[in-house]
């Protein structure tokens, strides 16, 4: 089987992505990296943590080969201005969109196999008058198609119902289509990039104690419970609407594949609780695949040496794994 191409993306120039993408070409992989980014960042920031990195241009014409440690293979885009590490500049927001646009498209066209994405801090995205809610909604724009979240540890998977969304806006949202989109995705997803035959999942409800019979919101009576008896119709393992604040407890988890949390707080904070630094963030429902970090930029860590490359290191993990598995499935 050829060695998958991974394609790497720092994210905010300010802030630790630069620091932990250097750190992991440290290692051996097997797989050849590449990173979008400008090279004179990577350099300066590589001299401001005295780590000693070759860094060269990528080459896309020749058969990919195991990373070799010590190495950098850079995709390059330039920067718009010089960054300060630990400090945001506007300036350089319409790089950091760039160069998601350059890596995805590097997966579409099938010269690398997967896309790793660090860090980026959507405010000052936005600030630039790029609208950005996060990578999970701009890639499944640019791929045209629909995405879910999904976090996992090594021992817990929980993906969302929806995303980057004001808490004022998620009860409108939750609505029958996005829970059939979301919940066939998820399904389907599992079985195929996780070699799950038949998933289990379990679902929450929306309001405390999953809405207590109507007496706690009615969402659950009007759109979750109608949504998930018609999607057991096509023999989707469901349970629920159940209680969050029960659903991520030992005895519901050893039942279930994963849990899908109607909102990011919802699930996520146990999540991290149960594994940050650890956990890998997945798109599904791409044409490509995609994996991230479960931390932020934490500029206040930015060119310190402080900050950890472990979540990086597992979202490669899971993006060489998931391109084998892909590779293997098109030549069988
Ligand atoms: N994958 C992504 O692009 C992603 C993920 C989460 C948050 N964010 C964005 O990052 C920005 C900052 O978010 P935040 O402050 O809530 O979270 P954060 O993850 O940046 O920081 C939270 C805390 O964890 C520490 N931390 C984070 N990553 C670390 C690492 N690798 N090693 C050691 N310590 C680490 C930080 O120093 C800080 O104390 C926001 O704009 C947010 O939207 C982006
Ligand atoms: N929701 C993610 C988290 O809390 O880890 C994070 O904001 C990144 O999301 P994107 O991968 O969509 O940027």
């Amino acid at each position: 089987m050829p060695l998958p191409r991974i394609v790497i993306t720092p994210g905010e120039p300010a802030g630790i992505g630069p620091d932990i993408c250097l750190q992991i070409c440290l290692k051996p992989w097997p797989c050849e990296l590449i990173f979008v980014a400008d090279p004179n960042l990577l350099a300066r920031r590589a001299t401001e943590l005295n780590l000693s990195i070759d860094i060269q241009q990528a080459d896309l014409r020749q058969a990919s080969s195991a990373h070799k440690p010590g190495t950098m293979n850079v995709f390059p885009i330039k920067l718009a201005k010089q960054e300060i590490s630990g400090l945001l500049d506007v300036s350089n927001a319409a790089y950091i969109v760039e160069t998601l646009k350059a890596a995805a498209q590097l997966c579409l066209d099938n010269q690398c196999q997967a896309l790793v994405t660090g860090p980026v801090q959507k405010s000052v995205i936005n600030d630039a008058h790029i609208p950005f809610s996060g990578h999970t909604e701009f890639l499944a724009d640019y791929c045209g198609s629909y995405p879910v979240m999904m976090l996992a540890t090594k021992t817990l998977r929980v993906a969302l119902a929806t995303t980057h969304l004001p808490l004022s806006n998620v009860s409108a949202a939750i609505t029958p289509t996005l829970l059939e989109k979301t919940i066939t995705i998820l399904n389907h997803d599992l079985q195929r990039q996780f070699a799950i035959a038949n998933p289990r999942i379990a679902v929450c409800g929306l309001n405390p104690h999953a809405g207590e019979n109507g007496h706690l919101g009615n969402e659950e009576i009007n759109t979750i419970i109608p949504s998930l008896e018609k999607l057991r119709l096509n023999n989707i393992c469901l349970t629920g609407p159940l209680p969050a604040d029960t659903a991520f407890t030992q005895p519901v988890l050893e039942k279930h594949d994963v849990v899908l949390a109607m909102y990011h707080d919802q699930g996520l904070p146990t999540l991290k609780f149960s594994g940050f630094g650890d956990a890998v963030n997945i798109t599904l429902g791409l044409p490509i695949i995609r994996t991230s970090v479960d931390h932020g930029t934490a500029l206040d860590l930015a060119a310190t040496g402080k900050a950890s490359a472990s979540s990086l290191a597992s979202a490669l993990d899971t993006a060489i794994q998931l391109a084998q598995r892909s590779t293997l499935e098109q030549t069988t």
